[in-house]
């Protein structure tokens, strides 16, 4: 049993509304450190909404976000990622012609001291910081068993492994909180699996908390710990598996949007 912490991210009475298509209404819930914690929810629920609220794309009418005890309100998705959190998207965030090691490498900018004067002449510091960094990305190569395809342009991998590359450029920026969006989204029965398994890897060997939102039920009910279940903006649900299994509002949304 994995030990969970105190609440590094609160989320309070967020209501959020695009013109008169109200995509959030006074949504509530926290997230422990070291939890794996879901945000599940039928087509337009939500969920894309309440993630970038959290990093910072989106700006909520009302309602506040605590990260790691500083409350903010108007921050940018830089700096939210300066506070430490990553996130992977649902259509990719690669470049499609570089390779899976300089895709990871772009995932170290936040972390680069040196700046882009020192990294073009490629001189003294920054040569000894760029060879620093490289070895932080193979080590995620490695974790991520991608060593055969660190050469290999992105755009030439099967759709599985470059969801698996882009988690790699998220975990390069070593985030305290990750937010994956449907990261299983497209992927065969087998990519599935494979990309479970380096989740709760990443969760268990580098104590990193996280956040996904996902479409299968079956998946998100096997890796979390905790759920909350959006539907029409509106939080319906919120616990542990079983018990978001058992309640009626989340089962009757589900049957009423087909799943
Ligand atoms: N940028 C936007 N402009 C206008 N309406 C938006 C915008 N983004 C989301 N919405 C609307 O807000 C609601 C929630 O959408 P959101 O994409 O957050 O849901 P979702 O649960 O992520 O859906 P899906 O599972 O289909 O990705 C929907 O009615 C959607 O049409």
């Amino acid at each position: 049993m994995k030990a969970i912490g105190d609440v590094v991210l609160d989320v309070k009475n967020i209501s959020l509304a695009f013109g008169g298509v109200k995509a959030l209404t006074d949504i509530s819930f926290d997230v422990r450190e070291h939890e794996v914690r879901a945000i599940i929810g039928p087509n337009g629920a939500g969920k894309s909404s309440m993630l970038n609220c959290i990093n910072g794309v989106y700006q909520p009418q009302q309602g506040q976000i605590t990260l790691h005890g500083k409350t903010f309100k108007g921050m940018s998705p830089r700096q939210v990622a300066e506070m430490g959190v990553a996130r992977t998207f649902q259509n990719l965030a690669l470049f499609k012609g570089m390779s899976v090691l300089d895709n990871i490498m772009t995932g170290r900018n936040l972390r680069m001291k040196r700046g882009l004067f020192w990294q073009a002449l490629h001189l003294g510091p920054a040569r000894r910081e760029e060879s620093e960094q490289r070895a932080v990305v193979e080590r995620i190569i490695d974790f991520l068993e991608i060593q055969a395809h660190r050469k290999t342009p992105v755009g030439r991998l099967p759709y599985g492994l470059q969801k698996r590359v882009d988690l790699g450029r998220a975990l390069a920026m070593e985030p305290s909180l990750l937010l994956l969006d449907e990261p299983m989204a497209g992927m065969n029965v087998e990519e599935k699996q494979d990309m479970c398994r380096f989740i709760l890897d990443v969760n268990d060997e580098f104590g990193t908390t996280i956040v996904l939102i996902e479409h299968d039920m079956g998946v998100v009910m096997d890796i979390s710990d905790r759920v909350v279940v959006l539907d029409y903006g509106k939080k319906i649900g919120d616990g542990v598996p079983d018990d978001v299994r058992r309640n009626e509002d989340v089962i009757k949304a589900y049957l009423g949007a087909g799943h």
